[in-house]
């Protein structure tokens, strides 16, 4: 097997397992895909990573050569941007509860935009923005009430979401009053973000008509965001939408319900996350042990819970195959368990697959999403490598945590 003509038996010699490996022409073409078509004559578009599916300084070098912009969510992921000098204006700022420090950080950095989720953020930028002596451009985070069909925990935009405000409630109509009355706080429109995973681009176009219709109270042309969340391929239950449909469809309603309704934007963006990175990563692991139990066939392998939390979390699915035996009459039926002390701590149930051996080659499909950027060191697991290859070449991004750097920090 070869990933971006890459062996993926020369990577483990190279770099040993557990291994996440990205596919950087896939990453390239997944980020192109969004930019060749979220593209408008009306208005300005923008699309933006969201890094939270996975940050390294690595994906965002890469990201911004792309030209794509960034959506960062904490300190950490902002220091990381401005690490591999990420374009400050390009960069948007999220969360729920800012802390004073990182939107002092922010501000001091001047990055482009901070997205205000609630009413006591938007007091605390203007304090911190009186005493800096400096304007801040921001969006508000709406709830616009739309759920997206999704799993119930992925799920962020129900009446009762600890993100965004709602329109017309009390504390909306209070941060008004407040953009009003300060000379510190660049108001410049809103955000949404209905849910992860999603198949069903109406929710999206029902997110955007919800933003649209606020615009109508403005007298100038806003900037829209309309946050990530789209689905892709983890097994064959899932039908990911292109992402040249998704983009012109997106685009399409829009420029229709301006039209409509004689309104201007300035800007449309979207922040897809797991779509430009999921597909493009695969995991790589070594199987050790296997045994039979009354109704089931375990295959055990090096890593699991620690470097994807996902099935533990959210039940999510994944495929799977022995690397050299891909083509082998898939004869098993097989659990796919990782090697933590935790009875939930498996990777596949009832994965089809050849008879392996102790030492076969496990890889796992669609990995590059919340894998590593959620993986832990449960158990003192070291975290994983990550490596990049393009077209025969393979590079380290991230390399293998040691068994000091575990215990650095402990006195
Ligand atoms: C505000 C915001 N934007 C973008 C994303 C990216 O979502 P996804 O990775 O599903 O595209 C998320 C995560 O769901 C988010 O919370
Ligand atoms: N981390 C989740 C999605 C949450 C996205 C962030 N709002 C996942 O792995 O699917």
């Amino acid at each position: 097997m070869k990933i971006s003509n890459v062996s993926v038996k020369a990577l483990k010699e190279k770099y040993g397992t557990p291994l996440y490996i990205y596919d950087v022409n896939h990453l390239k073409k997944n980020m192109e895909g969004y930019l060749k078509n979220f593209k408008s004559l009306e208005f300005k578009t923008e699309v933006l990573y969201a890094s939270k599916a996975f940050s390294c300084k690595e994906i965002l070098r890469i990201a911004k050569n792309e030209g794509m912009s960034l959506d960062v969510v904490s300190k950490g992921e902002l220091y990381t941007a401005l690490s591999i000098d990420f374009p400050k204006d390009r960069i948007y700022f999220h969360g729920n509860n800012k802390t004073v420090d990182e939107l002092s950080y922010a501000i001091d950095n001047n990055i482009g935009m901070i997205v205000v989720d609630n009413l006591m953020e938007l007091y605390e930028i203007e304090e911190i923005a009186k005493e800096k002596e400096k304007k801040v451009n921001f969006l508000i985070r709406m709830n616009v009430g739309v759920e997206a069909h999704t799993h119930k925990f992925i799920v962020t935009s129900h009446v009762d979401s600890k993100f965004g405000v709602l329109y017309d409630s009390c504390d909306y109509k209070e941060m008004m009053e407040v953009i009003k009355n300060s000379s510190y706080l660049n108001f410049k429109g809103f955000h949404s973000h209905i849910g992860s995973q999603i198949f069903d681009l109406d929710a999206f176009k029902a997110a955007l008509e919800k933003l649209l219709n606020i615009v109508k109270d403005f007298d100038f042309p806003l900037v829209l965001n309309l946050g990530g969340g789209f689905g892709v391929h983890y097994t064959n239950d899932d039908k990911p939408i292109p992402f040249d449909i998704v983009s012109r469809t997106l685009i399409e309603t829009a420029e229709a319900a301006l039209k409509k309704n004689n309104i201007k934007l300035e800007k449309l963006c979207i922040e897809p996350g797991r779509s430009i990175v999921a597909e493009a990563g695969y995991t790589l692991y070594t199987i050790g042990y296997m045994k039979k139990t009354p109704n089931k066939q375990y295959y055990f392998i090096d890593g699991g819970m620690t470097d994807n939390i996902r099935p533990a979390l959210y039940q999510a699915k994944y495929d799977c195959d022995i690397v050299g035996k891909e083509n082998q009459e898939k004869t098993e039926v097989v659990t796919i368990a990782g090697k933590c002390c935790e009875s939930g701590d498996l990777i596949i149930e009832g994965a089809h697959l050849p008879k392996a051996e102790k030492g076969d080659l496990l890889i796992t499909y669609t990995t590059g999403a919340y894998g590593y950027s959620m993986s832990s060191n449960y158990n003192k697991a070291l975290t994983p490598a990550v490596v990049f290859v393009e077209d025969g070449k393979d590079y380290l991004a991230i390399r293998r945590q040691t068994l000091d750097e575990l215990i650095e920090r402990e006195v």
